[in-house]
């Protein structure tokens, strides 16, 4: 069986990959000309790696007429929520058309392939308390341009499904961490300062944004193992939570990291890293997953984070 990853190179790309490698599975990745490949650089011989801008129908086109995969992971995309503020076109430029790109090549060729987006918990946006955990159901009101171009991938998944019978699985993915997560996002750029200030690279002061919010944060190969159920036993057109069931505040995840390490460090605000909007809660219940799939997480918190903490330590 032939599986296609877009974005193998990224954080999730990656841990995709080797999940599928495991199972035997033939992997075809897709990187675009000046994507860093150290993620997958000890994997490289083992998958076939493709050129493609997904922003270009006509390599889409091109690859998916070559490769025509069985399953498609599409992992793809421009993820940091802080990044859509400052460039909100490109974010929905890059996230919205390449997702069309795909499905209409899919479509052209009359492919059966079965297709797990990643959509997004940020879609969820201005939840109220009374809406917690937070079920597929809820009304979605985005609050920044990444969330919109989520929704955006969301509702194509479903329309393609409706029009086309396309077989796509809509994922609705809490926060998920793990070793290799960018260093912008808030779990691994406090890693990141924390083995820094370990080895004395800066002084023991750790930079923050909004310690209130709260996330529901999942291990990233609890995720990976998701989104194979997804397209294993979901049920095509449908959208599905993967979340752990609990949440902390940023603060508690901070706090977490600290006791994993012998410094002690000041903790300081910085303004740049405030948001014109910040989503303050996001607690999901995965239970229509869990019973169409049986996936549950397995890797608790506390592990995740120490392998993550690890992963800098060993990279600096
Ligand atoms: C599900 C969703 O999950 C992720 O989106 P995110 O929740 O924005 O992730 P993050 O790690 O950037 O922020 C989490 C929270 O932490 C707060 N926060 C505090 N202090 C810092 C800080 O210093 N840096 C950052 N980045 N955040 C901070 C920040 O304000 C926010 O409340 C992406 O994977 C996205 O692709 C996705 O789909």
């Amino acid at each position: 069986m032939k599986a296609l990853v877009t974005g193998i190179s990224g954080f999730v790309g990656s841990h995709m990959a080797e999940y599928l490698l495991a199972k035997g599975i033939e992997v075809v990745g897709t990187i675009r000309q000046r994507s860093m490949k150290d993620h997958i650089a000890h994997i490289e011989n083992d998958i076939k790696l493709v050129e493609c801008e997904l922003r270009d129908p006509i390599s889409v086109e091109q690859l998916i007429d070559r490769e025509r995969p069985e399953l498609i992971f599409h992992l793809a995309a421009q993820s940091f929520v802080p990044t859509s503020w400052n460039s909100p076109i490109d974010t929905i430029h890059n996230n919205v058309a390449g997702q069309i790109h795909l499905f209409e090549a899919i479509r052209r060729f009359k492919l059966p392939t079965k297709v797990q987006i990643a959509c997004s918990s940020e879609e969820y946006g201005q939840v109220e308390p009374s809406e917690v955990p937070i079920r597929e159901d809820n009304p979605l009101r985005p609050l920044s341009p990444y969330a919109v171009s989520k929704v955006a991938q969301d509702y194509l998944g479903y329309q393609y499904f409706r029009s086309y019978g396309i077989h796509v699985i809509r994922t609705r993915t809490f926060n998920h961490t793990g070793p290799r997560r960018g260093e912008g996002f808030v779990t691994s750029n406090f890693a990141k300062q924390i083995a820094e200030i370990e080895k004395g690279l800066r002084p023991p002061v750790i930079h923050v944004g909004n310690l209130q919010a709260k996330r529901d944060f999942t291990d990233v190969r609890d995720i990976v193992h998701g989104y194979w159920l997804a397209l294993e036993r979901g049920t095509p057109g449908e959208c599905y939570n993967l979340a752990s069931g609990s949440c902390c505040t940023i603060e508690y995840m901070l706090q977490l990291l600290l006791t994993l390490t012998d410094i002690e460090v000041e903790i300081q605000e910085d303004p740049q890293r405030m948001r014109p909007s910040d989503v303050e809660i996001l607690l999901g219940s995965s239970d229509k997953f869990h019973a169409d799939t049986g996936w549950k997480p397995e890797i608790p918190f506390k592990q995740t984070m120490t392998d993550l903490l690890n992963y800098w330590r060993a990279k600096l």
